[in-house]
């Protein structure tokens, strides 16, 4: 069985969308949210699909180890983050080396690193005048967004589109596209 634990900083639509795919399989179970934001809507979540809940606190994330013991205690095998905005330190990319996943409203290289992020990207996709966008699922190693690319849908950027627009249309590409890659990503790595 693998035990999922989603990290999220906001709404969570993509965390939600995660929950609900899984819902019964045989093999992938969401069990825990963990939000750096004590009054995200994504915890909400683990309260009514029962699912466990953590708030970090930076300094405990950053100065100590002590978020594995929580992840032990639940059992956790795979770490999905999912809007959640902070870096992840080395100890906990080390252990999940090959066991975190990323998803990113880009199509990675172009558009990542630090201070690309929600609206961020969406608006400097536009600035730049592109005329694709899409989402990128990537491995988690210590620098934002340079981990090893998993999956990637993109989807055209019309003359009129405003950054909400590309915002939109990128969304609807994570809530398709995501867990899906996840199950492949897991099922692939199982076999
Ligand atoms: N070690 C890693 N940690 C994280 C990764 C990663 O690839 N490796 N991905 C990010 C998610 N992300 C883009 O997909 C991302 C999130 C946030 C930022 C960013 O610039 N954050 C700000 C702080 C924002 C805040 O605290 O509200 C910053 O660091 O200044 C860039 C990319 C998750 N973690
Ligand atoms: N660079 C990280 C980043 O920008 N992540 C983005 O945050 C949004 C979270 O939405 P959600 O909370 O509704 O799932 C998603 O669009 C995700 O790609």
């Amino acid at each position: 069985m693998e035990n999922l634990a989603i990290f999220a900083s906001g709404t969570g639509s993509n965390a939600k969308k995660i929950i609900e795919y899984f819902e019964g399989h045989p093999n992938i179970r969401p069990r825990l949210i963990v939000s750096n934001n004590a009054s995200a809507p994504v915890l909400a979540l683990a309260e009514s699909h029962g699912l466990g809940q953590l708030v970090l606190k930076r300094a405990s994330f950053y100065g100590s180890e002590a978020l594995l013991e929580e992840l032990k205690a639940h059992k956790i095998t795979f770490v999905v983050l999912a809007g959640f905005l902070w870096l992840v330190p080395p100890y906990l990319v080390g252990a999940y080396k090959s066991r975190m996943v990323n998803i990113h409203p880009a199509l990675l290289p172009k558009f990542g690193g630090q201070g690309m992020y929600g609206m961020n990207v969406h608006r400097a996709v536009k600035a730049a005048g592109e005329q694709e966008t899409g989402m990128t699922v990537h491995l988690v190693n210590e620098a934002y967004d340079e981990g090893a690319v998993l999956f990637q849908a993109s989807c055209p950027i019309a003359e009129t589109d405003t950054p909400e627009d590309i915002a939109r249309k990128v969304l609807a590409l994570e809530h398709q596209y995501f867990a899906p890659a996840i199950e492949s990503y897991l099922q692939n790595k199982s076999s």
